[in-house]
């Protein structure tokens, strides 16, 4: 039986002021009452059975520590003694392990075990440290970290002090912490200083903020492999770095997407356990430059307006998206444009196709991609051409407060494509309908005739800034002349971050970057705390 094979340690231990069987497989530590007999110096009889037992991956533990209890028994003694040292030795320690307590939000549960002495508890401490330590778990033991005071709510540097760094302290992480002190201050650093000693760069801020690690450590990334400027061709290098976000902004799509709730402990956490998770990235074109990398939502028009006004209301916090929201939806613009852009062939994969993307997720494992393949040879290119109030590219599925279930819920966070969501020319409360449905739970927002899907692999987008030649007047000398009537502009907004650039190519890159995260976790398929499946004692009773 293979999880027998691979138990490293078995001890009967008091927990909880009761004999425990605590065993320690390559894979999960185990504990319990055993319905078998067994006496404090750790005798057990074989075969035994837990009669109820938990369960923790090893990947799951955030530190094992020593614990300095006075035990009982010594207690009494040293009271009859008259004596009130504490015994020196440590007889117990400590797992700090990952607790869900509902709606993705993580927390740190302690679980003390008393041993029979000293040497059986040092023996526990290093068996199961050896085991944090193991390559195969991908720990980051050094960490590169950003902080941005003025995001968000401006409370970043607070976060990191009271609830991040002594959970990196606990797990024995070195984490090298910079406080921005202007925009691009991380980029900068990250396309210049020496970054070898390090496992990850993470960043305690929002997704602007997150969009500078991104452009730092691809640019850096594809300037070290001697890859300068790139067409939608050129295939582009993984980092291998690491990126993870400790939420601190005020969307924070990114890590609201990949850990399922914007909570600081709950992505440290994550950080913490080195789980990562493959993540799409598009890269953004004009002819053969990079203008810029984006992750969760590249949108033109209504929600490029919204970005540029809530730039001036910084002030606001989080609150300025909403107010420049109204102020924008009030003033009704119309926008025109071209879009060329390469259908996923797999009809079964669809904006609409009611799939979501959760840890381990078969879809994003299963996808094929031809990278290799030129995309300009291909003659499946469709084009759309027409009005629209808004146009988003969305790569992540972008859940936010905002948006709990998010922008593309069927999106996937590594699957190769973006969705097009274009909401054409319609009437201000039939927009208002479709935005209300991308904030609500339960209905599907693309339900409507006005709004337009597609999941694609690159599109390129040419603004059309003139109408055409439909309408004609007289002039002053009473000649007939074309009469043309300028288009509004827009600019872009690319994961929180304003590009002027109108005309742009943009190709998805599959899996680019590397997330310390485990993706959401489907709730509902989540086993209890109480081991199912793979202990021993389990796996023999079935
Ligand atoms: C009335 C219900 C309206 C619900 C609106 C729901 C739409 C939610 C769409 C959220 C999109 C977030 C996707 C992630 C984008 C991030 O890369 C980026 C950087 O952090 N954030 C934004 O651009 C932040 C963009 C935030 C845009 C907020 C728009 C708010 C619209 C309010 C309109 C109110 C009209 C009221 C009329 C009575
Ligand atoms: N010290 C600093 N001073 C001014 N701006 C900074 C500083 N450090 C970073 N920035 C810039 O602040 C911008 C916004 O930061 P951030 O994304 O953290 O917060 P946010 O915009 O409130 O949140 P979100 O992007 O989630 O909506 C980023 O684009 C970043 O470049
Ligand atoms: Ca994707």
């Amino acid at each position: 039986m293979e999880a027998a094979d691979n138990v490293l340690l078995k001890t009967v231990l008091i927990h909880n002021k009761k004999n425990c069987l605590v065993t320690l497989f390559s894979t999960h530590i185990c504990w319990g009452l055993m319905s078998c007999g067994a006496d404090a110096i750790g005798q057990y009889l074989e075969p035994f059975y837990y009669q109820r037992h938990e369960s923790v991956p090893i990947q799951e533990i955030i530190a094992i520590t020593p614990e300095k209890i006075q035990h009982a028994q010594e207690k009494k003694q040293n009271a009859s003694l008259g004596i009130e040292l504490i015994s020196l030795e440590t007889r117990s320690f400590c797992l700090h392990v990952v607790k869900r307590v509902g709606g993705h939000r993580w927390r740190v549960r302690k679980v003390i075990f008393d041993c029979p002495d000293g040497q059986a508890c040092g023996d526990w401490i290093d068996a199961v440290q050896s085991r944090l330590n193991s390559k195969e778990y991908g720990r980051p033991k050094h960490l590169l970290t950003f902080i941005n005071p003025f995001g968000g709510k401006r409370k970043a540097v607070k976060i990191y002090e009271e609830k991040i760094e002594p959970l990196f302290y606990l797990a024995g992480i070195a984490s090298e912490v910079i406080v921005t002190e202007r925009a691009n201050h991380a980029h900068d650093y990250i396309l210049e200083e020496d970054l070898r000693h390090y496992d990850g760069i993470i960043c305690v801020g929002g997704d602007g903020m997150f969009a500078e690690l991104l452009n730092g450590l691809l640019r850096r990334t594809q300037q070290d492999a001697g890859i300068h400027d790139a067409n939608q061709e050129t295939k582009l290098v993984n980092p291998r770095l690491k990126l993870g976000v400790i939420p601190g902004g005020s969307t924070d799509a990114v890590v609201y997407t990949t850990c399922g709730i914007n909570d600081p402990v709950t992505s440290a956490l994550h950080i913490i356990i080195g789980e990562t998770v493959g993540v799409d990235v598009c890269s953004i074109h004009q002819e053969n430059q990079i203008l810029r990398y984006c992750v969760s939502m590249l949108a033109y028009g209504y929600f490029g307006d919204v970005l540029i006004d809530s730039e001036k209301h910084r002030w606001m916090g989080p609150k300025r998206y909403d107010w420049s929201g109204f102020k924008r939806w009030c003033k009704k613009f119309v926008y025109e444009a071209e879009i060329s852009y390469l259908e996923c062939p797999d009809t079964r994969h669809h904006p609409r196709d009611g799939s979501r993307c959760f840890a381990g997720c078969e879809i994003c494992n299963s996808i094929q991609h031809s990278e290799g393949e030129s995309l300009y040879s291909d003659d499946k290119w469709q084009t759309f051409q027409g009005r629209f109030i808004s146009f988003q590219s969305i790569t992540m599925p972008c859940r936010c407060d905002l948006s709990p279930n998010g922008v593309s819920p069927s999106q996937h966070l590594s699957n190769g494509y973006t969705d097009l969501i274009i909401a054409k020319e319609c009437s201000q409360v039939d927009f208002l309908r479709h935005m209300w449905r991308v904030k609500s739970k339960t209905t599907d927002q693309f339900d409507f005739d006005f709004v337009e899907v597609h999941r694609v692999k690159a599109f390129k987008f040419r603004p059309i800034l003139e109408d055409g030649e439909d309408e004609e007047n007289d002039d002053s000398n009473g000649r007939q002349r074309l009469r043309t009537r300028q288009l509004r502009a827009s600019s872009w907004n690319c994961d929180g971050e304003v590009l002027t650039e109108g005309f742009i190519d943009v190709k998805v890159h599959h899996q680019l970057i590397k997330l310390f995260a485990r993706n959401i976790e489907d709730e509902r398929q989540l086993k209890t705390d109480f081991c199912e499946t793979s202990c021993y004692s389990c796996s023999a009773r079935r």
